[in-house]
């Protein structure tokens, strides 16, 4: 696997190969970071359910995940007539949209093709012109994220003072993303700038993403990283060990309140407690104007036995009831700044993030 850009030291967890008649290849996010193992993905069902089971995971890599899959998943009736073509792009960008609820990314970049394929439709183009089309705006959504991954990252590190604590939750780095990420993007962006970061990662439970995945993008590039239970969050920030929280997220509300890996809210709520900056960074995308507030939504369930059987290993009674949600809100009065490409919102305030977002 070898990386095109020296920033980029984790490898690219996406990968398109061929034409419209190609296929996807994704790192198997699950296996890391014992195993580096490559699925290829020749039918929409294979990345339906990479998407599901956290193969690939991550709002922005779910995106660029789902727009490749919708490449992947019309090439099936792409000998049909126009109707049948049309009818199977409609079914898979509805298949897609079912893998997840709660990352807008996905939403997004199907709405984006959809886009793609009204526009060439109606231009009255072939089916073999409107898949092209297709993959164009996939490899667009793709290439675009690792510039908006970049200036994330920089805006991001002007906030960030040389030999600072940071404090982390989940993966929002370069799995999470095309590559580079989005909180790590600021991380990974201070460390080329020499500021010496010590990062302190919470683990992440249930499925552990920050001891699986964000403690391995971080020692990657050689920087500190201190793997902590969740439970220790608020004792490292006692300490003084921390002076920033920074987190990605999954869906940001139109006033600012922001869904991400459960767990986040509780410590937004702990740095509020210590006088500590929380930080939400991402990307454009992941803001979804039509909720007002956070309240609107939509909080994954996930299977209990993410929690009964973490990673294999029984760890509760048989039929002990279970609650799973994947994410939760952290409302905007906790949140110090957005770090988006364009900039940081600061206030987080409804006006702010119009005149970002919409600007
Ligand atoms: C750059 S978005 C990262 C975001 O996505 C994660 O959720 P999941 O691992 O379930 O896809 C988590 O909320 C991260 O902060």
């Amino acid at each position: 696997m070898t990386t095109a850009d020296p920033q980029a030291a984790a490898p690219d967890p996406i990968r398109y190969e061929g034409d419209t008649d190609g296929h996807l290849v994704l790192i198997d996010q699950t296996r890391l970071p014992v195993e580096l193992v490559y699925i290829d993905c020749k039918d929409v069902e294979t990345v339906w359910e990479a998407i599901k089971m956290l193969r690939v995971r991550g709002a922005p890599a779910i995106g660029i995940a789902a727009a490749y899959g919708v490449v992947v998943g019309v090439q099936t009736a792409s000998s049909d007539s126009a109707e049948a073509f049309e009818a199977r792009f409609h079914e898979v960008v509805e298949y897609l949209a079912g893998s997840r609820p709660t990352a807008v990314n996905l939403f997004w970049a199907l709405d984006r093709l959809k886009g793609i394929f009204a526009a060439e439709k109606a231009a009255g183009k072939s089916n073999a012109e409107i898949h092209a089309a297709l993959l164009t705006e996939a490899r667009f959504i793709h290439e675009d994220d690792r510039k908006v991954c970049r200036a994330i990252g920089k805006h991001g590190a002007e906030l960030i003072t040389p030999s600072a604590g940071i404090l982390t939750h989940c993966n929002a780095g370069g799995l999470a993303t095309a590559d580079y990420g989005t909180a790590l993007a600021v991380m990974f962006t201070c460390h080329d700038q020499g500021k010496n970061i010590q990062v302190f990662v919470d683990e992440t439970r249930p499925l552990l993403q920050g001891s699986r995945l964000t403690a391995w993008e971080l020692m990657q590039r050689g920087i500190s990283a201190t793997l902590i239970c969740d439970s220790m969050a608020a004792q490292v920030m006692k300490e003084g060990r921390i002076s920033a929280v920074i987190t990605g997220a999954d869906r940001i509300a139109a006033n600012g309140d922001s869904a991400n890996k459960i767990g986040t809210y509780g410590v937004a709520v702990l740095a509020k407690a210590h006088g500590i900056p929380f930080y939400i960074a991402a990307p454009i995308s992941t803001f979804d104007l039509s909720l007002p507030t956070g309240d609107g939504i939509p909080i994954e369930l996930r299977d209990p036995v993410e929690i009964t059987n973490g990673m294999g290993k029984q760890t509760a009674p048989d039929n002990v009831q279970v609650y799973n949600p994947a994410f939760d809100v952290t409302p905007a009065e906790l949140i110090a700044g957005i770090i988006t490409e364009k900039g940081v919102i600061s206030p987080v305030t409804p006006e702010n993030v119009a005149q970002v977002v919409a600007g």
